[in-house]
């Protein structure tokens, strides 16, 4: 895993002005893993995307993009690299494709690979009739699909997209998701939003950062695991020591009349093999209840401002 990384940064600080916006966050993307970085307005989500992008030299902190260190070898470390920042950087007087034209040469696309770049991005964004129109004169989905066409022309390892969704109404969100995803199948993507489901829809792996620090950096399928405490209603079950004896189990309390309140072992979700073990041992299975804090609630928690708990509690 470690020679598969495309991207890494360690320590990274950003003080606007004496105030610390973005504080010692330590960020790995492999190889054709999705990040979702997540977190309310104001959290510090586009800073880090900067600063990961070039954009925006860190206070502190060192990244390695594809090995290349940003800010050593900026050209380098950037040729690896597609970002959409969180206003699409696109030129209303454009053409599409004079826009991605220029964004090729920018990007260092030769000469004679420009016109074939241009029309595989355009393909990959679904813009294939849209190469003679204004970007001006496009709905914002499409502009938005010309920003991310920009990040792409020059076909980079890793994908950086702010906010891809931001400002889209219902039916340009969905495409605009279904782009990302399509995009994340062939890329190392770090995707931000402030929206829960726009990160689950895509991500392997989510990052929430509040504060400017990092609050939880878990895989989907374990933060979407809860906490692991199962009730189960077995009308002919076993005793406590067969409970407490199967594998993924550390502590079993009894709740009275064939109720059993079970604490997994951090990190395992046992629900799917406690659910097959009652069904095998015939112990007649009629409850099994999960208390899983979803990824919403975690969410709401760990963001929560001390201005918030103040108003509730008063
Ligand atoms: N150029 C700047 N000068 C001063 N403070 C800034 C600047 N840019 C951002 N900040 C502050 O840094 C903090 C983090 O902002 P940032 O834009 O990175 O957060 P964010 O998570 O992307 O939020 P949003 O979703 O609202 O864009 C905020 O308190 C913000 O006010």
């Amino acid at each position: 895993m470690e020679s598969d990384l495309k991207l890494s940064a360690q320590g990274l600080v950003r003080d606007y002005a004496g105030r610390r916006a973005v504080n010692d966050i330590d960020i790995r993307l492999a190889g054709g893993e999705v990040l979702g970085l997540l977190g309310p307005n104001g959290a510090g989500k586009t800073t880090t995307l900067r600063m990961l992008a070039g954009t925006l030299a860190p206070s502190a902190g060192r990244i390695l993009l594809a090995g290349h260190d940003m800010a050593r070898a900026p050209r380098q470390a950037k040729r690896h690299l597609g970002y959409l920042p969180e206003r699409p950087p696109v030129y209303d007087e454009l053409t599409v494709d004079e826009y991605l034209a220029f964004c090729a040469r920018l990007r260092g696309v030769e000469r004679a690979k420009r016109g074939a770049a241009i029309e595989r991005a355009k393909a990959d964004c679904g813009l294939e009739d849209t190469g003679k129109r204004l970007i001006g004169n496009l709905s914002k989905g499409y502009q938005q699909r010309v920003g991310i066409a920009q990040a792409i022309v020059h076909r980079p390892d890793v994908l950086i997209l702010d906010e891809p969704t931001a400002g889209l109404d219902p039916n340009q969100l969905r495409g605009i998701r279904e782009l990302v995803g399509r995009l994340a199948e062939s890329h190392s993507v770090i995707v931000s939003s402030h929206i829960l489901s726009e990160i689950q829809a895509v991500a392997h792996r989510v990052m929430i950062l509040h504060r400017g620090r990092v609050v939880l950096d878990e895989a989907l399928a374990d933060a979407d695991a809860g906490n692991g405490v199962i009730d189960i209603g077995l009308r002919a079950g076993p005793d406590r020591a067969t409970l407490a004896a199967l594998a993924g189990v550390d502590a079993v309390e009894d709740l009275g009349d064939g109720r059993w309140r079970i604490t997994a072992t951090p990190g395992r979700d046992i629900r799917g093999s406690l659910a097959e073990t009652a069904v095998h041992n015939g112990w007649h299975l009629v409850e099994l209840t999960a208390h899983t804090p979803d990824l919403e609630s975690r969410f709401a928690d760990l963001t929560r401002s001390e201005h918030d708990t103040v108003a509730e509690t008063s």
